[in-house]
């Protein structure tokens, strides 16, 4: 499959800096999701790989073999690329087989090898018996899965989705994360995969990139991104959690002593991280209502389904926490809150 090396590359639309000086390695065979709000360039990064755009400066490298830079270019056809878009982009006056079949009726495969093709990426994507149906009587997920049969019959060596479930309903899109997952496995390619929604990301990749303003945040494993965070703008985009000041008062074997409105906790922390003030995560999860800790006094609680979502003022500051509980506390009532897990930002 395909390596990708991304060096140095920016591009400028008039005022706007779409991309500023990235640098990604996608390594063979990997899952990466490009994670960012709207407008931070992720498209525009698809698009640089797939062909559809130049970079200003900078390079794409696919297996060490440079296919674009400022003056290179090589055409998107002849890159082995396949694209799964929000809209499907099939010919609803074809019907299944048709569509799935094109790229290989497009190289002169012959008809009796085409089917026989057809009917095995099908069968790879859950939909078995629809080659005769026309695609426009498809449901968004079923489409979606002709689209993706499209890319894999066709050998694509590295697949780039581009928010590919964003017009499918929350059940569906459960259900094609498996799928998306499962031809990862089985295929090899080499994806990426365009999303501003974080638990699709979280879900399906190997590795995440977040983005902002056209610059990579952090590259790391879903969990890492979710636990150890590099940037405040990366904790805010991923998870529930609230972001404190708090002082570093001393170092312990897995992080950091910090101390918070007159109580202390300890905070997971990257190596060299050096005391004083510091940025830290707290999240639902590793807070808890205690008979130690910070003092708080509780704002509301609303059911979100197994747990309560409780937000807590911290007393004599102005910080909100937010944490789950079984059984809301009394609003207003006066507690304790325990920190039995937290990540120091780095600077
Ligand atoms: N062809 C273009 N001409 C002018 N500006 C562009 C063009 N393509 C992208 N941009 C701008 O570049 C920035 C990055 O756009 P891009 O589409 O890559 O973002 P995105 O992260 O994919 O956003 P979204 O999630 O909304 O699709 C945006 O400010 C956008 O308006």
């Amino acid at each position: 499959m395909v390596d990708i090396i991304i060096q140095g590359a920016s591009r400028r639309f008039g005022q706007v800096q779409a991309l500023s000086d990235i640098n990604l390695h996608f390594p063979s065979g990997s899952f990466t999701s490009l994670l960012g709000p709207s407008g931070c360039g992720k498209t525009t990064m698809l698009r640089l790989i797939a062909g559809f755009e130049t970079p200003d400066s900078g390079s794409v490298a696919f297996d060490g073999v440079t296919i674009a830079d400022p003056h290179t270019q090589l055409p998107p056809e002849k890159r082995g690329i396949g694209v799964v878009f929000q809209s499907y982009a099939l010919w609803p006056h074809m019907n299944v087989a048709a569509n799935v079949g094109y790229p290989l009726a497009a190289r002169g495969v012959a008809a009796a090898e085409r089917e026989r093709r057809v009917r095995e990426v099908l069968a790879t994507v859950g939909l078995e018996g629809y080659d005769a149906r026309r695609t426009d009587e498809l449901s968004g997920g079923q489409r979606q899965r002709v689209a993706l049969a499209r890319c894999l019959v066709a050998d694509s060596r590295v697949i780039l989705f581009d928010e590919p479930l964003a017009n499918l309903d929350m059940h569906l899109r459960a259900s094609m994360v498996e799928v998306f997952r499962d031809i990862h496995r089985r295929s090899g390619a080499t994806m990426i995969y365009v999303t501003h929604d974080q638990a699709e990301a979280l879900a399906l990749s190997d590795r995440i990139a977040v983005m902002d303003q056209g610059r990579v945040l952090q590259l790391a494993s879903p969990t890492q991104v979710y636990r150890a965070p590099a940037h405040e703008k990366v904790a805010g985009f991923v998870g529930r959690g609230v972001i404190v000041y708090a002082d570093i008062v001393g170092q312990t074997e897995a992080g950091a002593t910090l101390e918070l409105g007159g109580s202390r906790f300890e905070a997971r922390c990257a190596p060299g991280t050096p005391p004083g003030r510091a940025q830290v995560l707290l999240r639902p999860e590793g807070l808890r209502l205690g008979s130690e800790g910070i003092r708080a006094r509780v704002i509301s609680s609303i059911y979100r389904g197994p747990v309560f979502e409780v937000v807590l003022a911290v007393t004599g500051s102005e910080y909100r926490l937010v944490l789950d509980c079984v059984e809301p506390p009394v609003t207003g009532a006066e507690v304790r809150v325990e920190v039995t897990d937290a990540w120091v930002i780095p600077g």
